[in-house]
């Protein structure tokens, strides 16, 4: 069924190729394609009504980006947008402030609730946080024999009150117990029905009124299909989730229900369920799950393709933005968080040729460096950023932007003075010199010739790799640096 879907999709996507850019007709099969495929997937009709309307307007507002062919740029709008619906990824647990911090488990019977709550007492005890299970579903004798077995098994205690017992009472002595023993994070599992009924969600609301939980997590079986949006809407209407924990991610589903949850409730999924052993849990990433909502390989290698495209073509409007001299702080600030997003600073310095030798106190001075410099370029006025020669020929504005940002005036004044050398540096380079587009940006950041924005020592290699000569290549070589 996925390669029929597959390949419809890759037609529509086919027939977007050939137009100059996205409009609100040329989009129309593909958003057709993307409605089967989310249907198909067991995302819930009006979820998916509500995110094709969605992707329609950003769509629409998107502007033209020269060297994008529309149908990457759509297919990439599709997969942020499913990537934005479906929230944060990694969102941690709630912390009380005062422990014992207090979480609730609801949801159907069989979701895997009880295995969430060992999985999650698993996963606190690893982070060193002390946990305690309670098991309130007094129905079924098997529920608290199962908890018990769990927590033997990750070395968690059990509070539980036998089969006789008041679950609001046992939930509320759990938390007592908790506090008593100076536990960290006390886990409330709670009965589940087949369906949802009354007695469950009036159960569910007792127990949250006694013991004023930090979390609510809705554990919703992932097999659950169009079924989930509804679930979802009753039990935040009447109880009140703060987030979810979808479970048995590890079978063949698509896992459309992430949309439903995420979009019906607006609360973030927290955690994934990936089998049935106690450690199969993992953070939840948005953009893992919109790949596997899209379901296609092909789809998924389109939109790292369709990135890579918008990323190059942003490379080369900023490499011709080098060479003309237009180049400004904007710019320089964004090549500097692009260079932050691509590791440490350390790692990408190893990984130019010349320099794995350096040692952690020069990484270390780099990324002191690095910091420094982002500070000052934040003090500075959107105007100042955009034209340099404003701070070169004010003292003024150079010790406001000082003050600003822990610095002195002269800290500023080098900076500008070394960036304008670097900028009128880069004009005179040209493309062939820089070897990759859009890394000469990353050369001048790493201390380029004359002008040092890092504050370093001057690199002579970066500086021959100004001039034209090829015996001056050749050299540069050995220095590596120029290799840049
Ligand atoms: N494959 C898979 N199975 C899971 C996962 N989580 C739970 N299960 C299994 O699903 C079944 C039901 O899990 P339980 O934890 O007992 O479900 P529950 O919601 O506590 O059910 P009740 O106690 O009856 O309300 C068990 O066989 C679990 O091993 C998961 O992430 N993947």
């Amino acid at each position: 069924m996925f390669d029929a879907l597959s390949e419809s999709l890759e037609s529509a996507w086919k027939k977007l190729r050939g137009q100059d850019k996205i409009t609100s007709s040329n989009i129309k099969p593909a958003l057709q394609e993307i409605r089967r495929s989310l249907l198909s997937a067991d995302v819930n009709l009006q979820v998916v009504k509500t995110f094709i309307a969605d992707v329609e307007k950003a769509a629409q507002g998107a502007d033209v980006i020269s060297g994008v062919r529309p149908d990457q740029q759509f297919i990439k709008i599709v997969n942020d947008e499913l990537v934005k619906v479906m929230g944060e990824s990694n969102v941690p647990l709630a912390q009380a402030e005062t422990p014992p911090t207090i979480i609730l488990m609801a949801g159907l019977q069989g979701t895997g609730k009880t295995t969430a709550t060992a999985k999650l007492a698993l996963h606190l005890r690893k982070q060193n946080r002390s946990a305690l299970m309670v098991g309130t579903d007094v129905y079924r004798p098997a529920a608290i024999d199962q908890l018990k077995t769990l927590g033997e098994q990750i070395d968690v205690p059990v509070f539980e009150m036998g089969t006789e017992a008041n679950p609001v009472e046992v939930a509320k002595q759990g938390v007592e117990k908790a506090k008593t023993d100076g536990i960290d994070t006390v886990i409330i599992d709670t009965a589940g029905r087949l369906q949802i009924d009354q007695n469950m969600m009036g159960e569910l609301i007792a127990v949250k009124k006694a013991i004023s939980p930090h979390e609510v997590l809705l554990v919703v079986d992932a097999m659950t299909g169009q079924e989930a949006a509804s679930l979802t809407d009753t039990f935040h209407q009447q109880v009140g989730v703060t987030g979810a924990i979808l479970t048995k991610l590890d079978g063949d589903t698509r896992g459309g229900a992430a949309l439903s949850v995420r979009q019906v409730s607006g609360q973030p999924i927290k955690f994934i369920g990936v089998g049935e052993k106690v450690e199969a849990l993992q953070p939840f990433y948005p953009e893992r799950m919109a790949s596997r909502i899209l379901g296609m390989g092909d789809v998924v290698s389109l939109v790292e393709k369709a990135q890579e495209e918008i990323d190059m073509a942003d490379a080369e409007a900023m490499q011709a933005k080098m060479l003309e001299a237009r180049f400004d702080f904007n710019d320089f600030l964004k090549q500097m968080r692009l260079l932050k997003n691509m590791g440490s600073f350390g790692s990408i310095m190893k990984m130019i040729p010349g320099m794995n030798k350096l040692s952690g106190s020069d990484i270390e001075k780099g990324e002191t460096q690095l910091k420094r410099t982002e500070a000052m370029i934040n003090s500075m006025t959107k105007q100042e950023r955009e034209e340099p020669e404003l701070l070169a020929k004010s003292p003024g504005r150079r010790r406001r932007v000082g003050k600003g940002s822990g610095h002195q005036e002269k800290d500023v004044s080098k900076l500008v003075e070394d960036f304008r050398k670097m900028r009128s540096m880069m004009q005179q380079m040209g493309q062939g010199e820089m070897g990759m587009p859009g890394m000469g940006g990353l050369g001048g950041m790493f201390g380029g010739g004359g002008g040092n924005p890092m504050g370093g020592q001057p690199q002579p290699g970066f500086r021959q790799a100004a001039g034209s000569g090829k015996k001056k290549k050749k050299k540069k070589k050995k220095k590596g640096f120029g290799d840049l």
